[in-house]
């Protein structure tokens, strides 16, 4: 059977993107909402319901219309946006967040499909925490930079707008409330949410994400050696897994750290810094926002729910 899949959103930024990854299938039929009736709510309920798979790349608020909209119990959603993310009823989407969690998306009816800045948490602490080298109320700062594509269309004009007049790094978030807290509380298996202190650059795609950890104010400071090794360990067993270890290092500088290091692809790579005698590591992510960060991982679990193969359909 064709799977008929319709993205509601699919004049956005994820949207676009999710779409140039589809174009090419044969195993499925892309159903296109005319440009004219994309934001009529009774034209999106009839492709939403003829859909066996909807993907929703929108605002939260109108992300929550179209589950509304929904009125059978055979149209399978993936949610591109944070409305769901905590909520009942929704798998969590990152495949590669514990060993049974792609076959949890494989499964679900509702997929909620993870906010990029949380990846990269979540990526580098919940194998640790479950590994007992963390404890889950270690005090955690988190930091890190995204293209401006990570702010949709609206910051995307603004940017290309201003050219080389925008801010070059834009630290933002300062009020240490942003969306993605209870998020990355949550699968990151903490007590209480990080201090995040996201910023923008000046370029279109790309994030690296930063994890420093003072490990000298734990009793038992877990070595650089044994934190690489629960994060290797962890994701080496991943089903169909993008996340990728890469060695320990200890280094002044490292030029490899880009952030637009792995872009057009579905990847996530973790980087493991450390100096053990003055208890000190830094866990650092890089991932293309719209590929891992969301496009590529709508397509991902898109593969997971229609029990396709990923190396033979996932381009990127
Ligand atoms: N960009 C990124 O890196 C990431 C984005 N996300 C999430 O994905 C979702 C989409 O983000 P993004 O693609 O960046 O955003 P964009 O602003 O680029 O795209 C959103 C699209 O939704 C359309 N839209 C808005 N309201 C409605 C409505 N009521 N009915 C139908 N369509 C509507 C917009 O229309 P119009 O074109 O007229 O504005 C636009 O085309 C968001 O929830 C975002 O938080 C998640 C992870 C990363
Ligand atoms: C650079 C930038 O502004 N990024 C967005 C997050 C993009 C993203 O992850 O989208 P969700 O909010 O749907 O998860 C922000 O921090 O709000």
């Amino acid at each position: 059977m064709v799977a008929r899949v319709f993205i509601d959103g699919e004049a956005g930024t994820t949207g676009l993107q999710i779409r140039e990854r589809l174009a090419m299938r044969r195993d499925l039929e892309l159903i296109s909402i005319p440009d004219e009736s994309r934001k009529d709510p009774a034209a999106r309920a009839d492709y939403l319901n003829k859909a066996d798979v909807a993907i929703l790349c929108l605002p939260d608020a109108a992300a929550r219309e179209s589950v509304d909209l929904i009125e059978n119990d055979t149209t399978r959603v993936i949610d591109a946006s944070s409305a769901h993310r905590v909520a009942e009823g929704w798998a969590y989407g990152f495949a590669e967040m514990d060993p049974d969690q792609s076959g949890v998306i494989a499964a679900a009816m509702r997929v909620a499909n993870p906010g990029c800045w949380p990846q990269g948490l979540i990526a580098s602490v919940r194998p640790l925490v479950a590994a007992d080298l963390l404890p889950a109320d270690f005090a955690l700062s988190y930091h890190g930079v995204s293209g401006y594509s990570g702010g949709g269309k609206g910051m995307i004009a603004d940017y290309e707008g201003r050219g080389t007049d925008a801010n070059v790094f834009a630290p933002y978030a300062l009020g240490f409330n942003h969306k993605h807290l209870p998020e990355m509380t949550e699968y990151a298996l903490l007590d209480s949410a990080p201090l995040f202190t996201p910023s923008v650059g000046n370029y279109y795609k790309g994030m690296l994400t930063v994890l420093p950890l003072n490990l000298a104010e734990l009793a038992q400071a877990p070595t650089g050696m044994q934190l690489h090794a629960a994060l290797a360990d962890h994701f080496a067993g991943a089903d169909n897994g993008f996340v990728e270890v890469a060695p320990l290092e200890s280094l002044e500088r490292a030029d490899f750290l880009d952030p637009q290091a792995v872009n057009d692809t579905n990847l996530l790579r973790l980087h493991v810094f450390a100096n053990d005698a003055r208890a000190q590591a830094a866990i650092i992510a890089v991932y293309d926002n719209l590929g891992k960060g969301a496009s590529g991982a709508a397509v991902q679990n898109l593969n997971l729910m229609l029990g396709v193969d990923q190396a033979t359909s996932l381009a990127a």
